[in-house]
């Protein structure tokens, strides 16, 4: 394991905030679908999309749930990114009508993959930073490109010192 994180900031995101921040982006994308103003599916990019695409498809009641799985990361070091398995094309088709959610764009890599395959998508995430902002339709909250988003999967409760230490 890693003692020193490659990124100079870490932004740390509850589970509360993962949840308002969610719900922010589904009420952004309410009434923007193509057919009068809804969306047919929702397709969740796995891992990290699944818990965002969840609370989107509830906000925006959409029951058509589907993923593709991406996978490009091991631990914080970037790998080609790769799709291990795809989402029903027959139901997404170009993509009309469907939203793509992922938790955050970072270099842009995995949605360039992923769009390829349904350009016609709306692609959302909840977080953004500057270097894949464009690769997004839609997303709430930009950090920096060296800040690393910690989400609340990946981390735990636990003990801290008090400022001014102990006796
Ligand atoms: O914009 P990029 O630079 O491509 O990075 C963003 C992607 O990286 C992370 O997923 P990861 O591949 O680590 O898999 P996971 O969702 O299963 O954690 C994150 O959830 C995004 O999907
Ligand atoms: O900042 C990040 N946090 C978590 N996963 C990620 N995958 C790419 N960038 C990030
Ligand atoms: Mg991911």
């Amino acid at each position: 394991m890693q003692d020193r994180l490659p990124h100079e900031k870490g932004f740390h995101v509850s589970w509360d905030q993962l949840h308002r921040d969610a719900r922010a982006l589904a009420w952004r994308l309410d009434g923007h679908g193509p057919d009068n103003g809804n969306w047919k599916a929702v397709v969740a990019i796995t891992r990290g999309g699944m818990a965002p695409a969840m609370i989107v498809a509830r906000e925006l009641d959409i029951r058509t749930v589907d993923t593709i799985s991406v996978k490009s990361y091991n631990h914080q070091t970037q790998a080609d990114p790769k799709v291990i398995k795809f989402p029903d094309m027959a139901l997404v088709g170009d993509g009309t009508g469907v939203l793509i959610v992922d938790d955050l764009v970072d270099t842009g890599r995995t949605l360039e993959v992923v769009r390829a395959h349904m350009p016609k998508a709306h692609v959302a995430t909840v977080y953004a930073k500057p270097q894949g902002r464009n690769q997004v339709d839609s997303f709430i909250t930009e950090v920096s490109q060296d800040t690393w988003i910690f989400f609340p999967w990946d981390m735990a409760l636990q003990y801290v010192q008090p400022y001014r230490g102990v006796d």
